[in-house]
């Protein structure tokens, strides 16, 4: 029988963006970007700078010109930001972003609460970003949050779920990430929000996104694994959260998962011990900063031999 497992899975490391959108303190432009240089040497492909929003909304992200100008390029590295509008997208074209993630949340209240605008409103906006960012020669993700459950309405249907992710793959985004914003999807339900979707969408165009809220974030990725799904975000230290989902835990921590995954003979191209090593890295900073590195501790171990995800 052929094995459900794959070879290798892409990593999509969203802490420095994710990680740090919600953290009280502000994390000095060096620091992020000293801890990107760490997370691309560790063997992180993908990474998910920076936030192009508007600064009054998220003000730990008000450096994104200064990240993005200051990276240190390594070469093979994606370096991507998230860009909700034209206004945003300029300022990363200006910026030089590789991949701009637009994004949306499969409830009206969410969407509302967290950029201002209905979910039919929001639709049109996000596929001119896309024809630009396109146009431009960029690459384009897109992001559907609260796909699992809605911190304000509660359940979502599922229906609506697929309706907007073959709406963002109709308006040119390479692949959609399926977020669990508020963390509270279990395997279950993983099941069989993926058994619609895919009877609709290939898996390589989906990537899921899973907080850890109640403790399921593994478990889940075990599910998608089974079904196909070979792209995951996660968040370097388990950082991570939406400032408009109240509720919300830090991401899947990255090293909890690549340990996971080598562990089942699961290449990731990350190497642990350099994982481990920016993990540490940043909950320093942010213990000087204010925030809660306690929270996040998952990711401080060592061991584990480089490996590449060809
Ligand atoms: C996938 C996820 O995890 S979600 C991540 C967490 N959530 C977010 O990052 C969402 C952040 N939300 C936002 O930034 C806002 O809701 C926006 C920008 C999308 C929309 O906000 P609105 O207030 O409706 O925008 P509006 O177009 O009316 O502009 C208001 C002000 O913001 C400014 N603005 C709008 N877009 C941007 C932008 N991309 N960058 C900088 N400033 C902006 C405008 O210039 C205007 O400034 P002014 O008050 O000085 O004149």
């Amino acid at each position: 029988m052929a094995s459900r497992w794959p070879e290798c899975v892409q990593i999509r490391e969203v802490g420095p963006r994710d990680g740090l959108q919600n953290e009280p303190g502000f994390v000095p432009t060096a620091v992020k970007l000293d801890w990107i240089g760490r997370l691309a040497d560790a063997g992180l492909s993908y990474i998910e700078v920076t936030s192009f929003v508007s600064p009054k909304w998220i003000p730990p992200l008000a450096d994104a010109e200064e990240v993005a100008a200051g990276l240190r390029r390594r070469e093979g590295v994606t370096y991507a930001a998230l860009v909700p509008n034209m206004r945003g997208l300029e300022r990363a074209l200006r910026s030089g972003i590789d991949e701009a993630a637009v994004f949306m949340s499969a409830s009206e209240t969410h969407n509302r609460r967290n950029i201002n605008k209905s979910i039919g409103e929001t639709l049109p906006v996000l596929r001119e970003v896309t024809a630009a960012a396109k146009a431009a020669g960029k690459t384009v993700r897109g992001y559907l949050s609260t796909v699992f459950g809605c911190p304000y309405e509660g359940a979502v249907d599922t229906q609506q779920v697929v309706r907007l992710t073959e709406a963002l793959l109709e308006m040119g985004v390479r692949e959609v990430s399926l977020g669990d914003t508020i963390g509270i999807g279990h395997p279950r339900q993983v099941e069989a929000v993926l058994e619609e979707l895919l009877g609709r969408v290939p898996p390589d165009r989906l990537a899921l996104h899973f907080h850890d809220t109640n403790g399921l974030a593994l478990a889940n990725t075990v599910v998608a694994l089974q079904m196909g799904i070979r792209t995951f975000d996660a968040s370097c230290g388990g950082l991570g959260g939406c400032p408009y989902a109240p509720g919300a835990a830090g991401n899947v921590a990255t090293g909890d998962l690549i340990r996971m995954l080598h562990a089942m003979g699961v290449r990731t191209g990350v190497d642990e011990a350099g994982l481990s090593e920016a993990s540490a890295y940043i909950l320093q900073a942010l213990a000087r900063t204010g925030g809660d590195p306690g929270a996040a501790a998952g990711d401080c171990l060592t061991g584990g031999d480089r490996d590449v995800c060809s």
